[in-house]
């Protein structure tokens, strides 16, 4: 397998008055298998789909190993890509993977061993028509790998998986990338693919909002304390005081506290005699920073990670 990164720079892409993607510029390495994720509509589609030569870029560049997809040779076999809904329901998974076939010059026998990798023999003569969600990602899944191809564009490939089929993905991904493999998979979700990531793309209104790897995203997660007390006006009082602007109140007697531990909010309430019947360090989930990222205007140099 050869080893081909994806570079995409300054990439632009307007469609009239709307951009989809807006001066974008990231990396997905070898080896590693890369989040590229944001809210419905961020623009994700529009890049991937940019990428494998589907639409044309406005300005900038999305490269896969130096080139792009249409000055590669023979594009199928290096990059192998699949987006929702290309499937006709009349067709067996056999007969889908053979239309593909003369595309990136295989025979049947590939087929049959594409559909093998992802665990579909049983299914191969059996109507697309009929099947699963989880079993249409498989198939678009084979579908990508038909042409043996070093690096995977995987469009909301883990949407409606189970745990099994979440599970299966991340083996399969992970044994892809640990080949030498390249894969950009794209998701609305971090929570379905951060068990299944090594890296993340972050973006929304089509710009780059954060890129690093998965631990340093977790690294973003504030540390966080929620405070109960039967004693509501009490503890509401403390809040303000001791955390101004870190405090929320969730409900009557309970506050969220971020950016402090519980040894600090403990020792604050013991020495303002406040009674507490619970200290809980739950702080910011990776879902949590994953939508602050998101959701903030713009982005900052701290947020972006080389
Ligand atoms: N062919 C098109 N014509 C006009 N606007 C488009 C076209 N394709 C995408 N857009 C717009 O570009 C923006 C980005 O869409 P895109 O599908 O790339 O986002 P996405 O992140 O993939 O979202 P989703 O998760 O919902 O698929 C959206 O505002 C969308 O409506």
């Amino acid at each position: 397998m050869q080893s081909r990164t994806i570079e995409v720079d300054s990439l632009t892409k307007r469609y009239g008055a709307i951009t989809a993607v807006d001066d974008l510029s990231f990396s997905a390495q070898p080896g590693r298998v890369t989040g590229f994720l944001g809210p419905n509509g961020a623009g994700k589609s529009t890049t991937l789909r940019i990428l494998v030569g589907l639409v044309s870029a406005t300005s900038g560049t999305a490269h896969i190993g130096g080139a792009s997809y249409a000055k590669q040779h023979r594009p199928g076999t290096i990059v192998g890509a699949h987006f929702e809904g290309a499937f006709h329901p009349g067709r067996t998974a056999f007969q889908h993977l053979r239309a593909y076939a003369p595309l990136v010059d295989v025979d049947d026998a590939r087929c049959h061993e594409a559909l093998a990798s992802v665990g579909m023999t049983d299914a191969a003569h059996r109507r697309v028509g009929g099947f699963s969600l989880g079993m249409r990602q498989r198939l678009g899944l084979a579908t990508a790998l038909l042409g043996r191809p070093d690096v995977l564009v995987l469009d909301e490939s883990a949407n409606g998986l189970d745990p099994a089929g979440i599970k299966w993905l991340r083996s399969f991904l992970r044994s892809f990338a640990d080949a030498g493999g390249t894969v950009l998979l794209s998701s609305h979700l971090l929570s379905e693919v951060q068990q299944t990531v090594d890296d993340v793309v972050v973006i929304a209104n089509g710009a780059l909002r954060h890129q690093s790897s998965l631990e340093e995203l977790r690294a973003l997660a504030e540390p966080g304390v929620v405070l109960k007390s039967p004693r509501a006006d009490a503890l509401a009082d403390f809040a303000r005081t001791r955390f101004p602007g870190t405090a929320t109140i969730e409900r009557e007697g309970q506050v969220r506290i971020l950016g402090a531990s519980a040894a600090e909010v403990g020792a604050y309430a013991f020495a303002d005699g406040l009674e507490i019947h619970g200290l809980d360090e739950t702080g910011e989930s990776l879902e949590d920073v994953f939508l602050r990222l998101t959701e903030s205007p713009a982005t900052t140099e701290t947020e972006v990670a080389a």
